[in-house]
């Protein structure tokens, strides 16, 4: 699992690409044009009024480039920013040591940040809200509270799973903003920047093979790309172009939809093992000997998403589709269960 070439999650491996791969700028960052726009206006109005800006909620799958966004708006808006995450705050005092060191302006980025505990949270609100921190003093009858004041700061939260955020968490927002999967053209533009970066040679029919199969998500194509050109140098020549992207791929097993084996494997189970479905969240996990929340956070979204399989009220169902990926016949059992689509 930790080795899948094409989990968009972060890895060690990808600590140094991220760095040098950042755009640091808003103009740099490339596709979600609609978020770009409304945080060009945010901050640019921001700015004029000299203010802090509003807190920024960014939502969306891993690898998609929250991160990169809370890095980009501090530096537009001149600011320092403070990075930390939801499990790194354990106590209260954690998160008000933070908050007290901040300056006018500044941003505080808290990365999962659904994963802060509740007495955390509760620091939090106050702090967003008012600028202000609550301090009880002593304790039992006798306890009193003080409010110290805050700079006015930028909250900038990252979450992969806005679900699990809190309603008073979440409404303290004032700009929510929701990161998609990326467009082809948008991934060519991505790889190809990066090549520049690597200084490696990419034809652009390479460039167009590597987005193909990157799922949707820089951070795949841009670990895609640094296989394949280890790939090419060792035998092609160091020349990216379309043929040598496309062994490399094949040779990477990562087939033209960006699946790989465990992706498949599961396909299969759900085809062979059950009928195509519809089956279980649970049995399924059974059977591939996997967990069923890796099941459903790790495996399904980008199935679900290239429409290879579907959730049924009864269970996941492998989609006529899928059977036509996998060259297997559709019989018709596979067309029955495809109305569930
Ligand atoms: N729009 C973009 N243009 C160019 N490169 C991008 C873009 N978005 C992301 N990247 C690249 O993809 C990589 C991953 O981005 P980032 O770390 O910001 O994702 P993330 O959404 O924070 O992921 P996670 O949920 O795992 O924290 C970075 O190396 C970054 O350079
Ligand atoms: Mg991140």
């Amino acid at each position: 699992m930790e080795e899948r070439l094409l989990s968009a999650a972060f890895r060690e491996e990808d600590g140094e690409l991220d760095n040098n791969l950042r755009p640091r700028r808003l103009t740099e960052f490339i596709g979600q044009e609609k978020l770009r726009e409304s945080l060009d206006i945010f901050i640019r109005a921001a700015l004029e009024r000299r203010e802090a800006l509003d807190h920024v909620l960014l939502f969306g799958p891993p690898g998609l480039g929250k991160t990169t966004l809370a890095g980009i708006i501090a530096n537009e808006l001149g600011v320092n920013i403070r990075i930390t995450s939801g499990p790194a705050i354990e106590r209260p005092g954690d998160l008000a040591a933070v908050l007290t060191n901040l300056s006018a302006g500044d941003v505080l980025f808290i990365d999962e940040v659904h994963r802060l505990s509740r007495p955390v949270e509760e620091v939090l609100y106050p702090a967003m809200e008012d600028f202000a921190l609550d301090i009880v003093i002593g304790k039992g009858p006798g306890a009193r509270s003080i409010r110290l004041d805050l700079p006015r700061f930028t909250l900038i939260g990252a979450t992969t799973r806005a679900g699990l955020l809190t309603s008073p968490l979440r409404d303290r927002f004032g700009v929510i903003s929701r990161l998609d999967y990326y467009r082809q053209e948008d991934l060519v533009l991505i790889v190809s920047r990066a090549a520049g970066i690597f200084k490696v040679s990419l034809e652009e029919d390479g460039a167009a093979e590597i987005a193909r199969r990157a799922r949707g998500t820089p951070r795949v194509a841009n670990r895609l790309l640094k296989r394949v050109r280890d790939y090419a140098q060792v035998r092609a020549g160091g020349v990216i172009t379309g043929n040598v992207a496309v062994e490399a791929l094949e040779f990477l097993e990562v087939d033209p939809l960006g699946l790989d084996q465990t992706d498949r494997r599961l396909l299969y189970t759900i085809i062979e093992k059950f009928n195509g479905g519809p089956v279980g969240l649970d049995t399924l996990a059974a059977a591939t000997g996997e967990e069923p929340g890796t099941l459903e956070d790790v495996f399904e979204p980008y199935l679900l998403q290239t429409g290879l399989l579907a959730r049924t009220p009864r269970g996941r169902v492998a989609t006529v589709r899928a059977y036509r990926h996998l060259g297997l016949p559709v019989n018709g059992q596979a067309e029955q269960q495809a109305l569930w689509k």
